[in-house]
């Protein structure tokens, strides 16, 4: 068995990456943002207070003949942006793709920060990282992808996303030519609940390769490829108007610029993310903001939606590994 899903970017910066999902008999329609990065499902639901609703579609669990509440369960959960969601748990069927896991916890939000408020273009996150990370008390709850896992073809999902266009999420089957060249896989470091590996170098445009170890997770709910500063600094150093921007909080240059690429190695692979990538959004004028920027305070490196767009990624669950191949 295996599921097939599109996504899609959320608006014009590829800010995040949105999914159809099916929930509940008959279903109910959510868009969500499905975040390799975290490992809780939850959405807007009638149980949302209705003034921070607005705008979302919600989840109505009394309307589905197949929703059972989990008494005396909780869920708390704060990202690395600061924004935040907590709330009570439902199951029900949660279908992606085509393809339905029955009993699936469906973590219903009683309380959103003001950025899930503000942000319409999800209702909610899909947590495809590992078990460990779910916030469910007292009993952790499993993700979509890991109670799918054991129905599944394979147990992989696979991640394309793309620039302005459409990509796809495939569970249980790698679709090797969505990808240009082959598939290297590295082993995951499962302690952190992340899909954690570690890239040996990097190079900058067509420049030599430099030796730098970077402990990185692949994540697709974050935006940006967030790398160490001396990395971040030497890339943009080869930017002949790059400068740090206090009020952005980032490196940002002229528009007009022609940006180098950005290469890190996988294994004995490398994955090249090209310029126009890095070129991420125009903040005023003709300055605009780059794609890589420092991980600083976070303690972890994140190989976000810039670097993950370069490339068909292989969430391999059974195997404990990463595959990255360069589209
Ligand atoms: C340093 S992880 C920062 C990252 N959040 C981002 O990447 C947000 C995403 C966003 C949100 C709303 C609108 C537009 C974009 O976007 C930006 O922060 N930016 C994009 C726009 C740009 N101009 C400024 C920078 C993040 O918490 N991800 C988590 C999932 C995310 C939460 C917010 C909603 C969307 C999904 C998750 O995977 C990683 O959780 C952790 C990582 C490390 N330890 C703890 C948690």
């Amino acid at each position: 068995q295996t599921g097939s899903a599109p996504n899609h970017p959320s608006d014009s910066e590829d800010d995040e990456y949105i999914t159809n999902v099916s929930i509940g008999t008959p279903a109910q329609v959510l868009p969500l943002d499905f975040d390799t990065g975290s490992s809780d499902l939850w959405v807007f639901s009638s149980e949302t207070p209705s003034s921070s609703a607005r705008g979302h579609t919600i989840y109505t669990p009394s309307k589905s003949s197949t929703s059972k509440k989990v008494s005396g369960a909780s869920w708390s959960i704060t990202y690395g942006d600061n924004s935040s969601s907590s709330g009570d748990v439902y199951t029900d069927t949660v279908t992606i793709g085509g393809f339905s896991v029955t009993g699936q916890a469906v973590e219903s939000a009683t309380k959103v920060s003001t950025q899930f408020v503000q942000d319409t273009s999800n209702s909610g996150l899909v947590g495809l990282a590992l078990d460990s990370g779910n916030t469910v008390k007292p009993t952790k709850q499993k993700t979509w992808f890991s109670n799918a896992s054991s129905h599944l073809a394979q147990p992989v999902f696979t991640a394309d996303l793309n620039h302005q266009a459409d990509g796809s999420y495939n569970f249980g089957f790698i679709d090797t030519t969505l990808a240009s060249g082959p598939i290297t896989y590295v082993p995951i470091s499962t302690g952190n609940g992340f899909w954690e590996f570690t890239s040996a170098s990097y190079a900058i445009g067509g420049g030599s390769s430099k030796k730098h170890s970077t402990d990185g997770i692949a994540d697709t709910g974050t935006t940006l490829l967030l790398l160490d500063d001396t990395i971040v600094d030497a890339y943009y150093n080869q930017v002949e108007s790059a400068q740090y921007d206090d009020s952005q909080e980032g490196y940002t240059f002229d528009c007009s610029e022609d940006l180098p690429s950005f290469s890190f190695a996988v294994g004995s692979s490398t994955i090249t993310v090209p310029g126009s990538l890095i070129n991420f959004a125009p903040v005023d004028g003709n300055t605009c903001f780059g794609g890589l920027q420092s991980d600083d305070g976070i303690g972890i490196s994140i190989f976000g939606d810039v670097a993950i767009k370069a490339a068909l990624v292989v969430f391999d669950l059974g195997n404990k590994r990463l595959g990255w191949a360069q589209k």
